[in-house]
């Protein structure tokens, strides 16, 4: 449904072109999410203007529905549902009144009604888009993108500002949308959200994509999980000193998390065993314990070191 390859984008700086995008290659497929995930200034937006059309690509191909969506004229226009960063709502006209002119525009829209309880606007329908709080924006944003019924929608920042109600409301839509076959391209911060909803995660970095795939391909990377265990009191010089040589204590949890410590190296139940019997030694009983798997924020987090090295 969409296909971008090779997407450069240059613009004009002071000191000759500078390359936002250097050669942006992935595909979204219909009835599935996929999720742009970077840090700021990768390139995100930038590369959602291009897919939608709204900015040109200096070079590279993209195909949204069978055509170049820059070029393209209503026809696609109208089978494209697009939620901007920010919103980009009328501030003088009612939540109501935007989503029933929208609904004119279209040849089958949605039901106006049934968009509004889905998204809760009810109880505020009525009320200048202005005077509606951040997160209000946003849900009627995305209604706005969904009057359409688009097969295509694509979504800067779908979850910001949101409380955890109305993220779980928002998310239930999205996971409706792609069980009915949309095609959803978003791209967000929250590692989580992309976690929870995406099929497809394209890993942006300094315009470029740094790795992509499904959640479980980018966590699955032969990772041993950490071994994280927390005690009531700090450890002393001593009981530090005996930690078994083999095995690698690290104090990564900083100020946040007191007395928490990661340990490394732990591939055999045999350093498991080494691990618990340097507790048996100095009467340490941990209050939690435990491993987990890589999640999607290791992984970025594995990006960004890269930014700072
Ligand atoms: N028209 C422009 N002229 C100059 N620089 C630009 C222009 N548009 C974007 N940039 C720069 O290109 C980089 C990528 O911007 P973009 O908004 O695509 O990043 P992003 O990944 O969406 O970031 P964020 O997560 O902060 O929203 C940024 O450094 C931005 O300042």
């Amino acid at each position: 449904m969409l296909s971008l390859l090779n997407v450069h984008r240059d613009v004009a700086a002071r000191h000759g072109r500078f390359h936002i995008l250097k050669g942006i290659s992935f595909d979204a497929e219909p009835g599935e999410v996929t999720a742009l995930l970077g840090p700021n200034g990768a390139g995100k937006t930038t590369t959602l203007s291009i897919a939608q059309g709204i900015d040109k690509a200096t070079s590279g191909t993209v195909q949204l529905l069978g055509v170049d969506p820059y070029r393209a004229g209503a026809d696609l226009r109208s089978q494209v549902g697009v939620m901007l960063q920010g919103g980009g709502l009328p501030m003088a006209v009612t939540g109501q009144r935007l989503l029933l002119h929208l609904q004119r525009l279209y040849e089958q829209p949605a039901d106006v009604e049934d968009l509004m309880e889905r998204l809760q606007i009810h109880d505020f329908k009525d009320r200048q888009i202005r005077r509606l709080s951040g997160g209000q924006r946003q849900r009627l944003g995305l209604a706005a993108a969904l009057v359409g019924r688009p097969r295509v929608v694509f979504l800067d920042e779908p979850s910001a500002g949101l409380d955890p109600i109305s993220r779980s409301i928002v998310f239930d839509l999205i996971e409706e949308l792609k069980a009915a076959g949309v095609c959803i391209i978003l791209t967000t911060h929250l590692l989580e959200d992309a976690q929870r909803l995406a099929d497809q995660v394209v890993l942006i970095r300094d315009g470029r994509v740094e790795n992509s795939g499904t959640v479980e391909q980018l966590t699955a990377t032969d990772f041993r999980p950490p071994f994280v265990f927390k005690l009531s009191a700090p450890l002393t010089d001593r009981q530090r000193a005996d930690f078994p040589q083999h095995l690698t204590l690290v104090d990564e949890m900083g100020a946040s998390r007191p007395n928490t410590w990661r340990v490394s190296g732990i591939e055999t139940p045999a350093d498991l065993h080494a691990l618990t019997s340097w507790w048996v030694q100095h009467d340490l009983m941990p209050c939690d314990f435990g491993m987990s798997g890589k999640s999607l924020e290791d992984v970025f987090w594995e990006l960004t070191a890269h930014d700072e090295a």
